[in-house]
């Protein structure tokens, strides 16, 4: 009895419960000190943490760029989290001289600092106190795991110290060794915050599986239940994400899976897709950088699905020239049957094109169609001069617009028919002749 006592009392003294806690909270996986994680620190940075840690607020490297450093990454943007709050951090800014920038974050907790010509990014730690499934009410706190709590996947949810300290609360570091993509907590009510992660979903999953397919059911059932959110969604933000996912691993996958959970009707992309097209092309492209829109036109049976989808995802007009293109000329313009090696056929359409982008156009036509060989012959191409201008015609004697512009033409075809190789004087024999 006494012993239980003893015990019993132990448990309760605020010590123990303290380091329990703080171990149940806490899990100090490693200490971090890649070339990567040291090359963060400039002088920029060196200054922030110095003045955080004079006002003895913490400061840790937050969200994607903890990812990106564990997974051997050098991320290309550093967000920031403190304990400090937003009007704590001007003040500590304004006393130190350090010039803060368009603080249009502020109400989201976000100040941005300017010092040895670097911005950084610091945002207080916050939970989310009520959402509409896009934008959030915030509340500041100081508690390191709540803010972890608020955030969308497990990896990314975690914290870095500056001396090298990961500060992981929901096995994220165990998630992306493993290369598993799991929401924080609940799915469901993750993806109740804000749609758009249903997206951010995909994107990180062809980040990080290694293999199509390895989902968690609960988490593509939470996803099928809630995919009508994605509705309310600005198509801007859609197609950021989209985009990124169409042009990572597993894209034809994650795409068909789209049409699978019912998703593509939220999200511009016409609700009868042609996915089996969709994973030719995707097969064909995959190895050359193919634009996602070479991707996506696969999915469209016509011009019209491609104004559809840019009236919801309002595209650029390269991208959706691009569309357009393709859905055109995907069958139409090919390679010639009786010279299957000849490029003829793609460099006559991009000379006989007036616009300037033809070319690259082409090349994702040929990505589209798996033209391997004919695509790295047409990357090293570059448009020949037509060597004969109006000017050398007038010189001839030719005096009307229309008579110059007919015997261009003219000569243009022969010069295409001798593969570009005819010079001025051959060409302008033709009119002698
Ligand atoms: N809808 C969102 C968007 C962002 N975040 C959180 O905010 C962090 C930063 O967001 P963002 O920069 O958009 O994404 P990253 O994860 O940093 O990815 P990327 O490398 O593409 O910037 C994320 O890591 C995540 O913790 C979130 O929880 N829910
Ligand atoms: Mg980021």
């Amino acid at each position: 009895v006494l012993l239980l006592a003893q015990m019993w009392s132990r448990l309760l003294s605020p010590r123990v419960f303290v380091r329990a806690a703080f171990h149940w909270r806490t899990i100090y996986t490693m200490q971090l000190k890649t070339s990567e994680f040291k090359s963060l620190f400039t002088d920029g940075l060196n200054g922030i943490a110095e003045l955080f840690e004079k006002h003895q607020y913490e400061l840790r490297i937050a969200g994607g760029a903890v990812r990106d450093l564990l997974s051997g990454k050098r991320p290309e943007d550093v967000d920031f989290a403190t304990t400090a709050t937003p009007e704590e951090m001007k003040h500590m800014f304004q006393c130190a001289g350090i010039r803060m920038i368009n603080n249009k974050g502020e109400k989201h907790g976000t100040i941005t600092a300017r010092l040895h010509n670097e911005n950084f990014e610091v945002t207080t730690l916050r939970v989310d106190v009520q959402t509409d499934g896009r934008h959030a009410e915030v509340e500041f706190t100081t508690d390191w795991q709540k803010d972890a709590e608020r955030r969308d996947l497990t990896i990314n949810s975690m914290f870095l110290g500056l001396d090298g300290t990961l500060y992981d609360y929901f096995k994220g570091y165990e998630d992306l060794k493993n290369r598993k993509v799991r929401f924080v907590g609940s799915a469901e009510q993750r993806i109740q915050e804000d749609y758009l992660r249903i997206l951010r979903y995909f994107r990180f999953y062809g980040r990080v599986a290694l293999e199509p397919d390895d989902h968690e059911p609960e988490t593509l059932a939470a996803i099928k239940e809630n995919g009508c959110g994605l509705a309310a969604i600005s198509g801007e933000r859609i197609w950021v994400e989209l985009k990124k996912m169409v042009v990572g691993n597993h894209a034809a996958h994650l795409l068909e899976l789209i049409y699978t959970l019912e998703l593509a009707q939220y999200i511009g992309l016409p609700p009868d897709g042609t996915v089996e097209e969709m994973k030719r092309v995707w097969q064909n492209a995959k190895e050359h950088s193919p634009k996602p829109m070479t991707i996506l036109a696969a999915l469209f049976h016509s011009p019209e699905e491609v104004e559809k989808m840019d009236l919801r995802l309002k595209v650029s007009k390269e991208e959706k020239s691009l569309a357009l293109f393709l859905v055109k000329y995907r069958r139409e313009l090919c390679k010639c049957k009786d010279e299957p090696d000849s490029l003829k056929p793609f460099t006559d359409f991009i000379i006989d094109s007036r616009e300037l982008d033809t070319q690259s156009k082409v090349c994702e036509l040929l990505k589209y169609q798996g033209e391997k060989k004919l695509l790295a012959e047409l990357l090293k191409w570059s448009i020949p001069r037509f060597p004969v201008s109006g000017h050398d015609l007038r010189r001839m004697g030719i005096t009307s617009g229309k008579e110059i512009g007919a015997t261009l033409q003219k000569l243009r075809d022969i010069w295409k028919k001798s593969h570009y190789q005819m010079d001025k004087d051959e060409l302008l024999s033709y009119i002698k002749a």
